[in-house]
């Protein structure tokens, strides 16, 4: 199994990947993530029951599932934060071998530390050893993709709940990461500030190209970002749905409430699975 270092640091960004479609175009340092018979159990509670999943580099996938289903026990195990009980992970680089992504992850709780700065928050995604002036640069210039960069200087404390929630993801995007999970991200935020998140981490994913995967509770939102939605079903993959729709997505547009309709039936397992 490979465990996942959380601690590279890729100063520099690379060349933004821009005008994406459907299609997955990985940026430098994504890597596939391939499950086979994953298994895990708490005690006698069996939560995950042999997950065989492929994601390719640069892939945005969206998990969704009743509550309890095992999501965030398969997005802890993906990111070296738990253990399976069974069956293997590995990160993949495009030729095939062997990659030990940077991987990060963004929780409903933006997890700031109120006693320092939005912009030494940043720099904390960083890790130790890096030249504090390259890192406040490298801060600087994350706040400013997430449209943050006049509050480098603010303390958390001043800031609305989404401006907190845009600096945890620019704590995780700092590094550059190749795979970003993200845990119900915006479970927390009002229903505009979650269209514009939504805006916002799409257009981040498209620059940087990262392996995406996104845990939440509204279908509508799993459409709305990813190129493809799997439904947990008691341990197991329900449905694995492409979303083959060009972005920018509308919310309402008729063709996602098609989708979405399929999904929502495949939660409440009405839906054969075709
Ligand atoms: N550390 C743990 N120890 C024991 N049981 C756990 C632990 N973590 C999760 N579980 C159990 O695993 C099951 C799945 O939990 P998980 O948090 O993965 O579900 P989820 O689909 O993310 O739920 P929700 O949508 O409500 O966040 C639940 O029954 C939960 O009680």
């Amino acid at each position: 199994m490979t465990v996942v270092t959380h601690e590279r640091f890729h100063a520099v960004a690379e060349e933004p990947v821009y005008e994406r479609d459907t299609a997955p175009v990985a940026g430098a340092g994504a890597a596939a993530i391939s499950l086979t018979g994953l298994e895990k159990s708490f005690g006698t509670n069996r939560v995950l029951r042999g997950i065989n999943l492929h994601i390719p580099a640069g892939q945005f996938v969206a998990v969704i599932g009743k509550s309890g289903c095992g999501k965030s026990t398969l997005l802890r195990i993906l990111m070296g934060l738990d253990e399976p009980s069974a069956g293997e992970l590995h990160f993949e680089n495009a030729d095939g071998s062997e990659a030990s992504p940077n991987a990060r992850i963004v929780f409903q709780e933006p997890r700031l530390l109120p006693w320092l700065s939005v912009a030494d928050n940043v720099v904390v995604g960083l890790g130790d050893g890096i030249d504090k002036h390259a890192a406040l640069k490298a801060a600087d210039a994350v706040l400013s993709e997430v449209q943050l960069g006049e509050k480098v200087g603010e303390w958390p404390a001043r800031l609305s709940g989404g401006q907190r929630q845009r600096v945890a993801l620019a704590r995780a995007l700092v590094s550059r990461p190749g795979v970003l999970a993200l845990d119900e991200p915006l479970g927390a935020l009002d229903a505009l500030t979650r269209i514009s998140m939504q805006e916002l981490i799409h257009r981040v994913w498209r620059e940087l190209g990262f392996t995406a995967v996104l845990v939440t509770h509204d279908v509508s939102e799993a459409v709305h970002l990813a190129d493809r939605v799997i439904v947990l079903d008691e341990g197991r993959i329900a449905l694995d749905l492409p979303i083959p729709c060009p972005h920018p997505r509308r919310h309402g547009h008729p063709g996602l409430a098609e989708l979405e309709g399929r999904l929502l039936a495949a939660i409440l397992g009405t839906d054969s699975g075709h």
